[in-house]
């Protein structure tokens, strides 16, 4: 190239330069940073280059928004490759020396307007920022582009006074994007540098590592919130209690706790909290009752491939069920009567025992379960199946009574009520009737019908027996606390058998103690 052209480029080089820096001054809060990538902005129109010089090129950007400070901020740095119109590298290598001090406005500000700067910085690596290589630079530009060197030193003076932060980050690299503007091209490393150069400013107020400078860093950014999790003081089942960091909106809202003394827990929380005995515990352990994973199972030497697998011995090595161990059980249960009147009952000539309660909550499956004869009382996962009252004969020393549910059904409302009342009626006045299984799905627990049904048994001094269902769809804990709410609050009843029978039919859990429960009736009650 000669000389001639030379100079003419240079003046392009200068002309574009001083543009540039003007657009950027003027125009700061035309870039958006997202993910190092620069969405929009005045970086478009960055100036092109026609001689390679040994100056790289620092660009500090600040989005506003969550999170300014480290995040929000992003250095991009690099180098311009070559394109068409562009006819060399833009700085040799995207190394940087540290410039100046982080000016307050610059790293707390949140509007672009003030942090968003271009400088032009001489690198370190190059030699250009050195004493030695600027001079000799400088006295070159003076032939050739010394405005440009002059315009240069000016503008990072500048920059310097104003406190513009710079970071040593290795190899950061820009790539022109036809007339997109810059566009950051995700260098992970590059990334990484960053913020671990942050990191350290923030920790040390010093760059330290890779940095290349250890002056003084002011490290007032804003920390980041750590989130916190409100707990109810009361609620002790919860693990994660954080009552170490008491933020502005803790303090307040505790402080308020405090003032409303009559606060009441939440269902739930209350739930949560109660505490089973380690007999209930045991019991529910021994049997496996609960939510339980096959293995599980399996482990404990239970047929998996058998319906109802709890309902066996353990560790039978038959592939067949072993039989029921109450002999009671062994008889073939048959139906005998249905009544939806009172005056339809049938005469009372063994002793009986009902299945009551909510609709759907698992009556007619248990009475399968029990005898193992599943199919000959009718269940339905619509509740409000059964309407009658049906009566069901087991051998010659036991009725069982399949009661029609209460509560929500698919029936008509006085239909409801009509069943409600019979009922009722049966549990008060029967007399064959030995006890009444009042069973309680263990996922809702018990109702204001069911302490209706069992103000009315305690009226009538009618043996009552609490019998928690479904218990395979609930976490074992659950069963447990289930059961010792439901003990706790009828311990003061007096009808009421215990222990409290704790099954489920699918799973066959529970279903050998309800059913020695059961027998001994049979063998102790005459009519
Ligand atoms: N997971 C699970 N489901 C059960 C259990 N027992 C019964 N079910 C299901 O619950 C639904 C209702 O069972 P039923 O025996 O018909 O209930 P019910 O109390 O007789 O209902 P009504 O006759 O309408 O009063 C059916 O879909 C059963 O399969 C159990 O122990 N575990
Ligand atoms: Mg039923």
């Amino acid at each position: 190239m000669s000389t001639e052209t030379e100079t003419g480029v240079a003046r392009k080089l200068k002309l574009k330069l001083k543009l540039a820096i003007n657009r950027s001054k003027s125009s700061n809060g035309n870039l958006s940073v997202k993910k190092g990538r620069i969405l929009s902005g005045r970086a478009q129109e960055m100036p092109t280059y026609e001689s390679r010089d040994d100056i790289s090129v620092k660009r500090t950007f600040q989005t506003s928004g969550r999170g300014v400070g480290v995040k929000a901020r992003s250095l991009v740095i690099g180098e311009f490759r070559k394109s068409s119109n562009l006819s060399g590298k833009f700085g040799r290598k995207s190394e940087f020396s540290r410039v100046g001090g982080v000016e307050n406005g610059v790293r707390k500000g949140s509007s672009v307007e003030k942090s968003l700067r271009t400088i032009w910085v001489p690198s370190k690596n190059d030699g250009a920022g050195s004493e030695k290589k600027q001079s000799r630079w400088k006295g070159k530009g003076r032939s050739s582009d010394g405005n440009f060197s002059q315009l240069r030193v000016k503008k990072f003076n500048k920059a310097e006074a104003e406190g513009l932060v710079d970071f040593d980050v290795k190899n950061g690299k820009f790539e022109k994007v036809e007339d997109e503007g810059l566009a950051y091209r995700g260098d992970a490393s590059l990334n990484k540098d960053l913020w671990r150069s942050r990191r350290k400013i923030n920790v040390g107020g010093k760059i330290g590592g890779d940095g290349r400078s250890s002056e003084v860093v002011s490290t007032d950014e804003p920390l980041r919130k750590r989130k916190r999790i409100r707990i109810h003081r009361l609620d002790v089942s919860n693990k994660r209690i954080d009552d170490t960091i008491m933020s502005e909106e803790n303090t307040k809202a505790k402080s308020e706790e405090a003032d409303d003394k009559d606060i009441t827990m939440s269902r739930n929380a209350q739930f949560r909290a109660i505490k089973p005995t380690p007999s209930i515990l045991s019991f529910v352990e021994d049997n496996l009752l609960g939510r339980r994973r096959m293995i599980e199972l399996q482990r404990a030497g239970y047929n998996i491939n058998l319906s109802a697998p709890l309902d066996n011995i353990p560790n039978s090595t038959s592939t067949e069920r072993e039989r029921i161990e109450e002999s009671l059980f062994r008889n073939r249960l048959e139906f005998y009567a249905a009544a939806k009147v009172a005056s339809s009952f049938p005469v009372p000539d063994l002793p009986e025992v009902a299945f009551a309660g909510r609709s759907n909550v698992g009556k007619s499956s248990l009475l399968n379960a029990l005898t193992r004869q599943w199919g000959v009382v009718r269940t339905s996962d619509k509740p409000g199946h059964t309407r009658t009252i049906n009566f069901f004969k087991l051998g010659t020393k036991l009725n069982l009574v399949d009661l029609p549910g209460y509560g929500f059904a698919y029936a008509k409302e006085e239909v409801k009520d009509a069943w409600e009342e019979l009922v009722k009626e049966y549990v008060t006045t029967r007399s064959a009737l030995q006890r009444v299984c009042l069973l309680v799905d263990t996922k809702w627990g018990m109702k204001p019908r069911d302490h209706e049904l069992i103000g009315l048994m305690e009226k009538s001094q009618t043996k009552y027996q609490i019998v928690l269902t479904k218990t395979d769809a609930v976490p074992p804990m659950d069963v447990a606390r289930r059961a010792m709410q439901i003990e706790e609050n009828l311990k003061a009843n007096r009808s009421i058998v215990q222990p409290l029978m704790i099954v489920s039919s699918r799973s066959g859990a529970g279903i050998r103690c309800l059913r020695t429960a059961l027998a001994k009736i049979s063998r102790f009650v005459k009519v």
